[in-house]
């Protein structure tokens, strides 16, 4: 197939930083059609340094839009801005990718979950933790039982936000220090680590969480606590913790506990995941940190080109905004939230699981 023309929303730290350099090891299969920002002269900074003709940038969007020879958008604009772009994108008849979140708040991705179909186009939300190699293994590790039957993990994601805000990175940005959107930093960043356990797990039947507020703007808590029930009876604890002190900061870990072994991954970039059996033996798999921006805009060309499907629609991404919202719904109403199932409680085949777990018990 022939390239994908792309024309670029908003050209900020992720197109620099995460979008470009996966496009640039893609030569073969996209080339950078235009670019679009609200501030025309950082794309035009950009286009100068990859010596794209400033008549392909822009700052007005519908501009762009208008050009029949750009085949496929990617929207990386602040996340209050991710549904309102989209629709417009979709009405335009692009194919598009989105980076997460699809929208930033309940009502917007449900109307999101309608664009595909309303206007004939395809559409993939940029979660990278679902592309991510890590998290394909270990998804594998799960499903094929290699460690038995998993009872139990707990995953913790800690970061100071306050000490990053000063500093280059993605904490700098006024609109993450001062959301304009319910959630904050919870709905940014944890995000990524829900899509992850969703992946790996599957779906989720109820939540139970616990916040401690706090008085800043970039997260309404200093820490979240989260129970969560799946609905293969598979139990886990998350805790998203954006205001520790950046000296203490201990591991990102990653824990699964199963009747054969355990699976542990230390931090997403350590490139090495450990089982260890109950046996005493032990082994490593290698793999390679952040591969999900390359991952999903291959798999996005190869949908274009008709020989996959897009593995993050919309649907998928849904649930995973859906239970950021449930659990801010959970901390403030003190309530066990229903998440991807209905009430009441599903039956979760407790016989099975108890027989399955009765070795590890004994
Ligand atoms: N998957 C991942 O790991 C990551 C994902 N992201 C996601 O990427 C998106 C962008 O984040 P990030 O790049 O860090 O944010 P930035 O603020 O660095 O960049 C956003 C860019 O969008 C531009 N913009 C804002 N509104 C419009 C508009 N209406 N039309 C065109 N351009 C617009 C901004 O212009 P101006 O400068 O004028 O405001 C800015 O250049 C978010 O959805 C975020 O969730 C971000 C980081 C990592
Ligand atoms: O998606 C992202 C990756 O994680 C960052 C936090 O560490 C977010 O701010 C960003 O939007």
């Amino acid at each position: 197939m022939k390239k994908i023309r792309l024309g670029v929303i908003g050209t900020g730290m992720a197109w620099e930083r995460l979008h470009y350099p996966a496009i640039s090891e893609l030569g073969d299969k996209y080339e950078i059609a235009a670019l679009c920002n609200r501030t025309f002269k950082d794309a035009e900074n950009f286009a100068k340094k990859i010596n794209l003709d400033i008549k392909n940038v822009y700052d007005n969007l519908d501009e762009m839009l208008k050009r029949p020879d750009i085949d496929a958008v990617d929207i990386l604009v602040p996340i209050e801005y991710n549904y309102e772009i989209s629709e417009k994108v979709a009405r335009a008849g692009k194919d598009f990718i989105c980076e997460k979140p699809m929208a930033s708040n309940m009502d917007d991705a449900k109307k999101y979950l309608e664009l595909s179909k309303k206007y004939n186009v395809k559409i993939m939300i940029a979660e990278n933790f679902r592309y991510n190699e890590e998290n394909n293994i270990i998804k594998e590790l799960v499903e094929s039982k290699k460690i038995g039957d998993v009872i139990y993990f707990i995953r913790n994601n800690v970061s100071c936000f306050p000490c990053e805000m000063t500093k280059d990175t993605f904490a700098a940005a006024e609109w993450r220090q001062h959301p304009k959107f319910e959630g904050g930093a919870f709905l940014d960043a944890a995000l990524h680590d829900i899509a992850a356990m969703r992946h790996i797990f599957g779906a989720v039947q109820c939540v139970h969480a616990f916040g401690k507020p706090q008085p800043h703007d970039f997260n309404p808590y200093y820490s979240i606590n989260s129970n969560i029930l799946f609905e293969n009876g598979i139990i886990g604890q998350y805790t998203y913790f954006p205001s520790g002190i950046e000296t203490q900061k201990p591991p990102v870990g990653f824990r699964i506990y199963g009747t054969n072994g355990q699976i542990y991954l230390e931090d997403k970039s350590c490139g090495i995941i450990n089982i260890f059996y109950n046996e005493g033996t032990s082994e490593q798999i290698k793999y390679t940190p952040e591969r999900g921006f390359y991952n999903e805009l291959l798999n996005f060309y190869n949908a274009l080109n008709g020989t996959e499907e897009i593995s993050v629609t919309p649907e998928v991404e849904y649930g995973d905004v859906k239970m950021v919202f449930d659990i801010l719904k959970s901390i403030s109403s003190k309530e066990v939230i229903y998440v991807d199932t209905p009430p009441p409680f599903k039956d979760i085949k407790l016989k099975e699981i108890q027989e399955s777990t009765a070795p590890y018990i004994q």
